[in-house]
């Protein structure tokens, strides 16, 4: 089989962009094979070079001294002579300029020199307390990211989040009140990034790490405020999200595209983006420990029936808007069970989306059907791994440990396990370390205004450059809010049932708000007490 792919080593450690792509013009070389497959290379152009410096980003610190291949548009690590590596090149099997192969002689030793280095986390952030959730949700559904309203019905944002978040917010507080009255994020997040900060200085980079939440305190806004006062020269953003989303790091780059837009400092202060990591060895690594330890407690560990649970997205996200997420999660389990295989475990496994709001069509298969199926099958042994997310949460300790383990149990399944959200497991955050440190030399190398960075396929580094590359024409996406489904649907076929459904629905949104009107009066609302 012969692939097209883009060979070229570097003659030294890319420390700068420029050199990076002044280098890999002079080293173009003939046809390579690997593993059997021959890949030939062509003419290198920039689009290839911004894949195969995208990549460098995500991968570790082995990829300095071997030879790899590179696969774009959503490129992944694949390391020769692996089976996965094979199937992947044949998956991504893409026109010239989108395969790299290439080898690296030099270290990355870096030099961080007189700049001061900062790390920004970002994540979701969770109510602390029940008196949290409501306005927690507030700013949950309040995301443009998270419900899309069409361009004439903005205005609408903040009225109907208010609304959504009164309503759903009984539900909610019945759940963190389960696990204890409040969301373990925070401590969860603080606790990673100070072992971050450890391992970074234990590797001789002495770097800030800062906490940035999306929906609840630390707010991103402080984070960055404090970014400011200590006087910050180079920031690498490190999303906490292992697979991206639109709706999670895209929307917490999204927002910080905002503040850097409106804030002279921010505009001159180099950055990059860590955009999704599911692919690096250490995290896979690390994943398939926690997996392999779980097993052990099965009673038949070659019996279990490896569960994978991810959290869901509507479908419009990856069908409309182009969201990479379920690729990266399918990338993302096939890695960890060829990992899983290399240590001759060769369980069988599934994958299923889980935590699904309101009535619009998610990723499926849902987990709770799966559950219900597997056990109809016959299916006994049955170990969860949560996947989307690297900390506890309501999603873990109510959700699959109360509501799925119920759910299992009545569907036939006799034993139960699930495997711990990763924390500050050591491997883990060694690794993340290792990402941050790969990232440096890219930090503020590409320059914004770059125009054929922005028209790239692939993420390319920055905030803007990322948003650009994914979801770039933001376009309308039906709202995964149970709201929807009395009216706002494809189904609903004229302007003027959408204009009484507007009326209807700014009098709903009058009513929550004020806490008066006639649905009050009739005894509808409130719907929970
Ligand atoms: C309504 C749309 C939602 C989308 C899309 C969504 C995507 C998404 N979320 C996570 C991770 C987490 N979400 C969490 C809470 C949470 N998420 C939504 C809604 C959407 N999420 C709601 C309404 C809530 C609040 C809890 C509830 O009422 O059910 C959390 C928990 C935080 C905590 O407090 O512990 C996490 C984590 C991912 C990874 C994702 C898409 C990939
Ligand atoms: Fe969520």
């Amino acid at each position: 089989m012969g692939v097209e792919v883009l060979a070229f080593s570097l003659p030294s450690p890319a420390s700068q962009w420029e050199r990076l792509s002044s280098s890999h013009q002079a080293s173009t070389r003939g046809a390579v094979e690997i593993g059997g497959i021959e890949l030939k290379a062509t003419a290198v152009t920039s689009q290839a070079s911004l894949s195969f410096r995208s990549h460098i980003v995500g991968q570790s610190e082995s990829c300095f001294s071997k030879r790899h291949i590179f696969a774009g548009p959503h490129p992944r690590w694949l390391e020769p002579p692996s089976a996965g590596w094979k199937r992947s090149l044949r998956k991504h099997r893409l026109p010239s300029g989108t395969l790299v192969a290439s080898e690296i002689q030099e270290s990355n030793k870096l030099s961080v020199g007189k700049e001061k280095v900062g790390v920004l986390l970002l994540n979701l952030g969770g109510p602390e307390t029940l008196d949290d959730v409501q306005p927690f949700l507030f700013n949950l559904f309040a995301d443009p990211d998270i419900i899309r309203l069409p361009r004439m019905f903005r205005f609408l944002q903040k009225p109907l989040a208010q609304f959504i978040s009164v309503l759903r917010a009984p539900k909610s507080k019945e759940g963190y009140a389960s696990i204890g009255g409040g969301s373990p994020l925070r401590k969860m997040t603080d606790a990673q990034a100070e072992e971050l900060k450890k391992s970074l200085w234990e590797k001789d980079v002495p770097a800030n790490v800062y906490v940035g939440m999306r929906y609840w305190h630390p707010f991103t806004e402080e984070a960055i405020e404090q970014i400011k006062k200590d006087g910050i020269t180079k920031l690498v953003v490190l999303p906490l999200y292992p697979q991206f989303s639109i709706s999670t790091s895209g929307s917490s780059l999204r927002l910080l595209e905002n503040i850097f837009k409106e804030d002279e400092y921010l505009v001159n202060m180099q950055h990059t983006v860590i955009p999704s990591w599911y692919q690096r060895e250490g995290y896979i690594k690390a994943m398939a420990d926690l997996i392999e330890k779980e097993l052990q407690k099965f009673d038949l560990p070659e019996e279990v029936m490896i569960f994978f649970s991810a959290h869901g997205v509507p479908l419009a996200y990856v069908e409309e808007a182009g969201d990479p997420y379920k690729a990266e999660m399918e990338e993302c389990v096939d890695l960890i069970m060829e990992e899983l295989e290399k240590r001759k475990i060769t369980n069988a496994c599934t994958l299923a989306y889980q935590s699904r709001v309101g009535p619009v069509e998610w990723l499926k298969p849902y987990t709770d059907d799966t559950i219900i199926d597997l056990g109809e099958k016959g299916v006994k042994r049955m170990l969860a791994v949560p996947i989307s997310f690297v900390s506890e949460h309501i999603e873990t300790l109510e959700e699959i440990d109360v509501e799925y383990k119920e759910l299992a149990l009545k569907s036939g399944i006799e034993k139960w396990g699930r495997v711990p959200a990763l924390g500050t497991e050591p491997t883990f955050i060694s690794d993340l370390a290792d990402a941050v440190i790969e990232s440096l030399p890219y930090v503020g190398a590409m320059a914004v205004s770059n125009l054929e960075a922005r028209q790239s396929l692939v993420p390319l580094g920055s905030v803007e450059e990322l948003l650009a590359a994914y979801d770039s024409q933001r376009r309308e996406l039906p709202p995964p809010v149970t709201f929807w489904e009395w009216g706002w649907t494809k189904s609903a076929e004229t302007w003027n049932g959408r204009a009484a459904m507007l009326a209807v629905l700014v009098l709903v949104v009058l009513e929550v708000t004020t806490g008066e009107g006639f649905l009050h009066q009739w005894g509808i609302l409130p719907l929970f007490r």
